[in-house]
């Protein structure tokens, strides 16, 4: 792969610090979690055994596994405190606020006293993230209160179950497992840098994973798998799809959904996604949505040498199982607090706190004018 350009503007190519999680970009096979590559992961793995390898080394044996699920499902249940305050949260709030608060408000009614309780505050957000972002979602549009202890295997199921009031198929189970699997960790992107950043004061593990949400929000980090569903279901065939983005594309306009910080020709995780999507897009039926996505991908690396990231076809796979596009975010933020903790850990263990320099372009020295002679 080509190098990207180091230096410059958002810190590009330049090394923050040591991790042992994963490497991007760096393998012929682009991304690794602690030696494996994501595709054999994806292929082989539930996410649980994936989150299993990021927070112990290793991956988990089938006793280790079982037990390690079932600490999991012990912690999906909400605090009644932490209800009263997401059934105060307005149906039109964005879910990725939702998600920050009810981190916030987890770790003021369960926060980590000692950094001994690292690991097990790791597993009880990646439990209870589902259980927040449903219970809100249920509340506040259905009028219902929702039971999140649910005897679910997977947190891929736990959520859809709790989201629709039943049971997943067992095809949408396996997407989710893929998609929570491909999200999971991803060296120092923004929203793992901020929590990394957050850790070096020797702040709370609930604080870093706060920030790191609010990170994760923006469009031009995991916000884009929202925004490029909102790009492709304005389009009602490829060549209208074609035609309109050549134009957003001559109007300088961002295309959200493609391009990359460190990838240079494709995003391995996007291949993944992908051919589920188009399983899925059989599995409903479609005729569209997927044809529209695939028509983009080839535009924009016709015109630009753009490729999708992991989120373009997030958005027609999401979609397809019948999730609605504001909770799509908050997916992300279900896997990714695995990455975000073992880096916050990483940070701990060899901590110092991360404090770079500014090059000052203000004004030179001056004096101050008392402010009865500022005219
Ligand atoms: C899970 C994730 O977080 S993956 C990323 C999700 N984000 C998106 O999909 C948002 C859209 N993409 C982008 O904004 C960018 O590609 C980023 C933020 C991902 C990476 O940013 P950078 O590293 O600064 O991009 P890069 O240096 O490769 O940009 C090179 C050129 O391509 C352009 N470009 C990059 N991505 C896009 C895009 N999606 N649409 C149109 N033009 C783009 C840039 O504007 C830049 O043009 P310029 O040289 O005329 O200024
Ligand atoms: O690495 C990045 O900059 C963004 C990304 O793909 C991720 O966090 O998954």
């Amino acid at each position: 792969m080509a190098e990207k350009k180091i230096g410059g503007a958002g810190l590009r190519g330049q090394v923050a610090g040591k991790t042992a999680l994963s490497t991007v970009g760096v393998s012929g096979s682009g991304l690794t979690y602690r030696g494996y590559d994501v595709k054999d992961l994806a292929e082989n793995c539930e996410f649980e055994e994936v989150a299993y390898l990021i927070f112990y080394g290793e991956l988990p044996t089938k006793a280790q596994l079982a037990d390690y699920k079932g600490v999991l499902k012990g912690m999906r249940g909400l605090p009644q405190a932490l209800k009263e305050v997401l059934e105060r949260i307005p149906a039109d709030a964005h879910p990725m606020d939702v998600m920050r608060t009810g981190c916030s408000m987890l770790g003021n009614l369960e926060g980590e006293a000692s950094f001994d309780q690292q690991q097990e505050k790791a597993n009880r957000l990646l439990a209870a993230f589902p259980s927040i972002i449903c219970y809100w979602y249920r509340f506040t549009h259905d009028g219902v209160r929702i039971e999140t202890e649910t005897d679910d295997d997977s947190i891929g199921g736990h959520f859809l179950h709790m989201l629709r009031g039943e049971k997943p198929n067992a095809l949408h189970e396996q997407v989710m497992n893929v998609s929570l699997i491909l999200y999971a960790e991803h060296e120092f992107n923004a929203s793992t840098f901020t929590a990394r950043v957050c850790a070096s004061t020797l702040s709370d593990l609930f604080s870093c994973i706060t920030g790191a949400i609010g990170s994760l929000r923006g469009p031009l980090h995991g916000g884009a798998n929202e925004a490029a569903m909102e790009l492709i279901e304005k389009f009602s065939s490829p060549d209208e799809a074609e035609a309109e983005l050549l134009k957003m594309l001559e109007r300088k306009e961002k295309i959200m959904g493609f391009g990359h910080a460190v990838y240079t020709e494709s995003d391995p995780r996007n291949a993944i996604i992908k051919q589920w999507s188009e399983k899925l897009a059989a599995d409903v039926g479609d005729q569209v949505l997927y044809p529209v996505s695939v028509r983009c991908e080839e535009v924009m690396w016709r015109e630009k040498k753009l490729f999708c990231n992991a989120d373009f076809f997030h958005a027609s796979a999401y979609h397809f199982m019948g999730i609605p596009t504001k909770l799509f975010t908050p997916i992300f933020v279900m896997s990714r607090v695995t990455g975000w903790a073992a880096h916050v850990f990483e940070q701990r263990a060899d901590n110092r706190i991360i404090r770079p320099s500014a090059e000052y372009i203000g004004p030179e020295l001056r004096k101050v004018v008392p402010i009865s002679q500022r005219g």
